[in-house]
């Protein structure tokens, strides 16, 4: 074992009434039949508990910090407090609690520049409580790079992906509307987006010669320029500059025919042109393994790929099998590489 495997992974709360709360009990107690690796909550242990009962569910809780987290695991979830100083109710998102969730996910930061835990794993922000509360990011990937930047004095460009068992996908314009994608995608980002996928598909997920299938914007990839132009002329250069790079990057491909099965089998990551082009084939074809990762940081995040479902947290139909999937993806992907699992 490593010394970075020997560290816990940290788990922030994300919303306290959403089902960040419930999967995070769940998974502990099936900790042995997923062969987790131990994670430290940082959150909220008043929510924890009313969760529990509510849940009719009995998870010990015992706070403790970074460095006592491994230890309590098998016996106890460990937490680190960060309190809420409100009654959190399930389904009930408030503006009140956007402090303490925010301040979970700073700490998990500080914790991985530390070097007290061996990455971070992400419950759901509902991201309307927190734009009321003032938060200036579209999101957490948004969000950890500033963090990044601020604890370094380095620039840092998030890359989202969505990976799963059937399908990697990228999207290069991220929370934007979407009658803004159209401006937003320059030649420079989708250039820099698939280099950094390129460079961590290699370095994090051990492919020595990522190939990257790069969709296009327009219907059937703009046909020639007849249905829209940014193809022939932003992407289609983009994919000329990455190839003389190295990098096996190709396309524009019409988006619609590139994620059926044997689509998939000539690529490793898709490289899509807004949200929903990637994440809607990546939730269609595995909703539940499927974890959001963010490339480009100096350090390891992942997320389950799902929000907060206020509809479903304190019911117990809430499944963990994406935060299961987020936290091992993240356990394998702070592994030094070369390093045996
Ligand atoms: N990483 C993050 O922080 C993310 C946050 N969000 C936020 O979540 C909020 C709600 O977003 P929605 O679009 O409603 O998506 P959602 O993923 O919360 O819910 C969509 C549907 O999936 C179901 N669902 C979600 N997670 C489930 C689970 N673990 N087990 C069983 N069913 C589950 C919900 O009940 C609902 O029917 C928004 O505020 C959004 O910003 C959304 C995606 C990711
Ligand atoms: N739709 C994905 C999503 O909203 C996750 O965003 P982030 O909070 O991980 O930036």
């Amino acid at each position: 074992m490593t010394q970075t495997e020997s560290l816990p992974l940290a788990l922030s709360q994300g919303d306290p009434a959403g089902v960040g709360p419930d999967i995070a009990l769940s998974a502990w107690l099936e900790r042995t039949v997923h062969d987790l690796p131990p994670f430290l909550f940082i959150g909220d242990p008043a929510v924890l508990a009313v969760r529990a009962r509510q849940l009719d569910i009995d998870v010990p809780l015992k706070e403790t910090d970074a460095a006592g987290a491994v230890s309590v695991f098998s016996d106890a979830l460990p937490v680190l407090p960060v309190p809420t100083g409100v009654d959190v109710v399930a389904g009930s998102p408030h503006v009140s609690t956007a402090k303490s969730t925010i301040a979970a996910i700073e700490k998990a930061v500080q914790l991985c520049f530390d070097g007290k835990v061996r990455g971070m794993v992400t419950n759901p922000i509902a991201k309307a409580v927190l734009y009321e509360a003032g938060f200036g990011f579209p999101g957490h990937t948004e969000f950890l790079a500033h963090l990044a930047s601020r604890a370094t004095g380095q620039s840092f460009r998030p890359v989202m992906m969505l990976a799963g068992a059937k399908l990697k996908a990228v999207p290069v314009t991220i929370h934007i509307p979407i009658k803004d994608v159209p401006a937003a995608l320059t030649e420079t980002l989708i250039l820099d987006t698939c280099r950094i996928t390129a460079r961590d598909l290699k370095e994090r997920f051990g492919l020595s010669s990522p190939r990257l299938a790069v969709a296009g914007l327009n219907p059937h990839a703009g046909e020639g320029g007849a249905i829209g132009l940014e193809d022939e002329e932003i992407i289609h250069p983009a994919i000329m500059q990455l190839r003389e790079e190295g990098i096996d990057a190709f396309g524009p491909l019409p988006a619609d025919t590139m994620f059926h099965d044997e689509a998939r089998r000539r690529y490793d990551v898709a490289i899509c042109m807004y949200h929903d082009q990637a994440l809607i084939p990546v939730k269609a074809l595995g909703f539940d393994d499927s974890v959001n990762v963010t490339l480009g940081l100096p350090f390891v995040r992942t997320s389950p790929d799902h929000g907060t479902a206020f509809g479903i947290a304190g019911t117990g139909i809430a499944r963990h099998d994406s935060l299961v999937a987020a936290l091992k993806l993240a356990s394998e992907i702070s592994r030094p590489a070369g390093a045996a699992s």
